[in-house]
């Protein structure tokens, strides 16, 4: 939704391209009366949305670089605002002088997200559509990039806009009825409230599904390699990430300090932890290593629990993993080294704990734990379907379904059942924007880069 702007907004500038070199680089320019700064820029008037070879000039007029100038007039620009932006040779000096040049010629330096704060704030984009710019940005595989191009087209808005439209039509019939009190049951029958009230929740529990799973896809699960030392993790950890990157040896005690590599199955990002292996030792470092073993189990999503397969009992003076200390937090036992005594790999479940039986030097039962990790990691979607969603989104989601779930409670008192519709609306609205506070607008947007 637009808002209305008080007084001018201040002439923001900023590189927008990578920092490093580049064969382009452009520095992106946004606020009110560019014409004039793209002239006292390049010495002649630019004309709207034409990508136009020019010198940059600087102060006394000299060259500085030459490249193209593009001038996006208000409003049609990504901000709303006039855009200019100056595409020049991509290296930090020259892009340095062309920002400092603009900051010169009276723009101030943006802040990170700024430039897709205004955006938001001139109504070119609502808020998850703003979000979704910066999950493209940082998108770590291409999954997560399709789903962030969906928001970002307004995909899940939409969906949220026809939720909200439907809580809005439903809660206008209650509205209506209050005032003729006699008639409320009858309402309830005629109206279909209940099936409509049912057909929200399904389509808000859709959603939430959905929105999980993206969550998934972008931020991943951590998944801790533990057991006792020589067990074989950071071979297992080399043998995921499908190269050497762990140390590996026949010495006990290799590993000290944790090692994270991030694979990626099916577009899922795992952030695999190798870990020191666990056992007593008076070896300082060692024991330094086995501590952060520790940490990295309680921020653990998945426990991968390696065992070796010919001493399963023993452990090599090795302590094994304490699964009470770690409520929550799911654990697959990997028997490791299968290969030394002529087991097949497997995946056995007995008492509802999963055992999977590998041999990460030789690669076999790789593939079932693979499989085990997305199941366990709760994903079951089709690339379509998912919806990059953030905390603050699926907190929303879970809140408005609580509301319409609270609302079929209410069918004997109207103006609660109203009530909660209204709150579960509003909830929804959060998502795209529409009730959002300023502190909520600067968290988001702070965490975008500079330039975006
Ligand atoms: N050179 C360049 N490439 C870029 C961007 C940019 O700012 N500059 N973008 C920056 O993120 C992305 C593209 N996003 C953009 C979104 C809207 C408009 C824009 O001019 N919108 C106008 C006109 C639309 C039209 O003609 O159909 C508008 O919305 O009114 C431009 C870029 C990615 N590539
Ligand atoms: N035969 C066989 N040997 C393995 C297998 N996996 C690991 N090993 C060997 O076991 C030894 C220890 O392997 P690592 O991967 O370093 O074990 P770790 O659990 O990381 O050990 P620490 O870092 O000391 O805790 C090495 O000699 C590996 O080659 C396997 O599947 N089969
Ligand atoms: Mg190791």
């Amino acid at each position: 939704m637009p808002r209305p702007a008080a007084s001018p907004p201040d002439t923001i500038a900023a590189i927008a391209t990578a920092p490093g070199r580049g064969g382009v680089g452009v520095v992106r320019v946004s606020g009110a009366g560019l014409a004039a700064f793209a002239r006292e820029l390049t010495g002649r008037d630019p004309q709207p949305r034409l990508a136009g070879f020019t010198r940059f000039l600087g102060a006394k007029g000299e060259p500085i670089d030459e490249g193209l100038l593009i001038y996006f007039r208000a409003p049609a620009s990504f901000t709303g605002e006039d855009v200019i932006e100056l595409q020049g040779h991509g290296g930090p000096v020259v892009m340095q002088m062309l920002l400092d040049r603009c900051l010169a010629l009276g723009a101030r330096l943006a802040e990170p997200g700024e430039f897709t704060r205004r955006a938001f704030l001139n109504g070119k984009l609502d808020l998850a559509q703003a979000e979704s710019v910066a999950d493209l940005i940082e998108a770590s595989t291409a999954a997560a990039a399709q789903s962030a191009v969906r928001s970002l087209s307004g995909r899940f808005s939409q969906e949220i806009h026809l939720i909200k439209d439907a809580l809005i039509d439903l809660r206008m019939l209650v509205e209506a009825t209050l005032d003729f009190p006699e008639e409320e049951i009858d309402f309830l029958e005629k109206a279909r409230a209940l099936p409509r009230l049912a057909s929200i929740r399904e389509q808000l529990e859709g959603v939430l599904d959905r929105a999980r799973q993206g969550a998934l896809l972008r931020s991943g699960l951590n998944v801790v390699l533990a057991g006792a030392p020589n067990v074989g993790k950071s071979s297992l950890l080399n043998q995921l990430a499908g190269e050497d990157r762990a140390i590996v040896t026949e010495v006990a005690g290799t590993t000290r300090d944790a090692l994270r590599e991030t694979i990626q199955i099916e577009g899922i990002p795992l952030h695999v932890i190798d870990t020191a292996g666990l056992r007593d030792t008076s070896d300082v470092v060692e024991r330094i290593g086995i501590e952060r073993t520790r940490r990295e189990l309680e921020r653990a999503d998945v426990v991968l629990r390696l065992v070796d397969a010919g001493r399963p009992g023993e452990t090599e003076g090795g302590t094994d993993i304490d699964l009470d200390l770690l409520p929550g937090v799911e654990c697959i036992t990997v028997i490791n080294k299968i290969d030394l005594c002529d087991l097949d790999p497997a995946r056995v479940e007995h008492d509802g704990r999963v055992e999977l039986r590998v041999s990460a030097r030789e690669g076999l039962g790789i593939d079932l734990l693979r499989k085990e990790l997305l199941r366990v990691a709760g994903w079951h979607a089709h690339g379509e379907d998912v919806i990059l969603a953030r905390e603050r989104h699926l907190l929303a989601l879970r809140a408005a379904l609580a509301h319409v779930r609270l609302a079929g409670d209410q069918l004997s008192a109207l103006e609660l059942f109203a009530e909660e519709l209204r709150l579960a609306g509003e909830r929804l609205g959060e998502i795209t924007g529409e009730f959002s506070a300023d502190d909520l607008l600067g968290v988001i947007f702070s965490r975008f880069c500079i330039g975006k």
